[in-house]
């Protein structure tokens, strides 16, 4: 984990860019971050699951406008190429028209209640009732014309409610696909049983013109829907990995200093002991806690005392290797976990960062300058079976004589050689 400074404005945290986000400080930021990575179009898509359930309602709405689009134009141009109406049957084309004007002033209407109902109640879940059982009807009218069994149902009845359950609430696309494929089978068997005739748009073809007309009308029909649904599936899934990949780097953060928070610290360590057992390395263990922190906060007030403590981490992330991890263990303490670092290299370390951290001027807001130090204990073990906890407590040990002994000092601590301490 890398250490970042933890912005003080949102517009602070636009400036710092993704590295920012990573550690993160608030998920509404960090989900601005990922928008601004991408264009202007893929961020109007990404942010989709963070609209109101109206407004998602709305984009359903909005979304069926090429469909309808799409079907008056390839009337106008069948009516008007008489060579077609032989293999459409313009009458029943007719019929489809009337409806499909009907189903567009029905359509204009429930927009219509959106835009009222998504300043007055813009989470209402009946809305998205609504939108997607006209959903339904719409395509429940376009299979009764083109026929059950086409493609195109075979398209909606996985598209729709694949899209819909990422994008809406979870019962109305349940609710509308129940009612979809209800109708879709009763359709089905009706047309199988000469209730009505299968497809009564279409008069089947007897010349491949005919076909190929037919085929390039499937196409014509399938291929924006098929694309918006892949297209949009992926956009959704890229968008909710990246989300989680967030949250969990969020809650393995600590807030105020950005550095791994004790959670993420004791798994760290955890790793680093099982990884010393294994390969018999060295591992060292270093708890330091602020000298006289409290007086801080009594002298300057708590955020003063928040800064000195973004800014401890800060001057420690600086002088530890990329391989070792900082973490915030509670309060004015922090660990270190040095791996592969023996006693030697630990002091060496610990030594840079104690005398940085002394040396370090901490500017307030005032533009007073403070300066603080730190204790040190540390541990050192080396292909030994032993408890994270342990380790821990001997660090701390360590520190409780850095502390006796003066402050601002160094102290290291043999673990206890008492097997069942070790493997307590
Ligand atoms: N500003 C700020 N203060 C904190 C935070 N967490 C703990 N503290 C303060 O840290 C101080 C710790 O004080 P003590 O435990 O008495 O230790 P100390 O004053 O550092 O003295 P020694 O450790 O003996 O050198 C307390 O005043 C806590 O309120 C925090 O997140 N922000």
């Amino acid at each position: 984990m890398k250490y970042f400074t933890p912005p003080s404005s949102y517009s602070e945290t636009e400036a710092q860019g993704p590295e920012v986000c990573r550690n993160g400080i608030a998920i509404q930021q960090t989900f601005h971050h990922i928008k601004k990575r991408h264009s202007f179009l893929r961020k109007r898509l990404v942010s989709i699951l963070e609209w109101s359930r109206v407004d998602k309602g709305i984009f359903i709405l909005v979304m069926l406008t090429p469909y309808f689009l799409q079907y008056f134009l390839w009337s106008g141009y069948v009516v008007n190429h008489s060579e077609l109406h032989g293999i459409v049957n313009i009458s029943v084309l007719n019929s489809y028209l009337w409806i499909q004007t009907i189903l567009v002033v029905i359509g204009c209407g429930i927009l219509g209640f959106g835009l009222v109902m998504r300043r007055r109640k813009p989470d209402a879940v009946f809305f998205q009732y609504l939108v997607l059982q006209f959903f339904s009807l719409s395509m429940i009218a376009m299979f009764y014309y083109v026929g059950p069994l086409s493609f195109s149902a075979g398209l909606f009845l996985l598209g729709a409610p694949v899209w819909g359950l990422i994008l809406l609430d979870r019962k109305p696309v349940w609710w509308a696909t129940g009612i979809a494929v209800t109708a879709l089978l009763g359709l089905g068997y009706a047309a199988a049983y000469n209730v009505f005739p299968h497809a009564s748009l279409m008069i089947p073809p007897t010349d491949q013109a005919g076909r190929v007309f037919w085929m390039n009308s499937t196409v014509y029909f399938n291929a924006l829907f098929f694309i918006l649904i892949l297209v949009m599936a992926d956009q959704m899934l890229a968008w909710w990995h990246a989300r989680e990949d967030n949250i969990r780097e969020l809650s393995r953060t600590d807030a105020l200093t950005g550095v791994h928070n004790r959670l993420s610290i004791l798994d760290f360590l955890n790793h680093e002991v099982a990884r010393t057992v294994r390969m018999n390395t060295p591992l060292s263990v270093v708890i330091l806690d602020l000298d006289h922190f409290k007086r801080v906060n009594d002298d300057w007030g708590h955020p003063v005392g928040d800064l000195v403590l973004q800014r401890t981490a800060e001057v420690l992330q600086q002088n530890i290797r990329d391989i070792d991890a900082l973490g915030r263990y509670g309060g004015e303490e922090f660990i270190i976990v040095l791996p592969g670092a023996d006693h030697g290299e630990a002091l060496n370390i610990i030594e840079r960062c104690r005398i940085e951290l002394a040396r370090a001027e901490i500017l307030t807001e005032s533009n007073h300058s403070i300066r603080v130090t730190a204790s040190f204990g540390f541990v050192c073990v080396s292909g030994l079976q032993i408890e994270p906890h342990v380790l821990i407590k001997t660090a701390d040990q360590a520190l409780y004589a850095a502390k006796s002994n003066g402050r601002n000092r160094v102290e290291s601590m043999e673990v206890s050689s008492r097997r069942e301490e070790v493997l307590a």
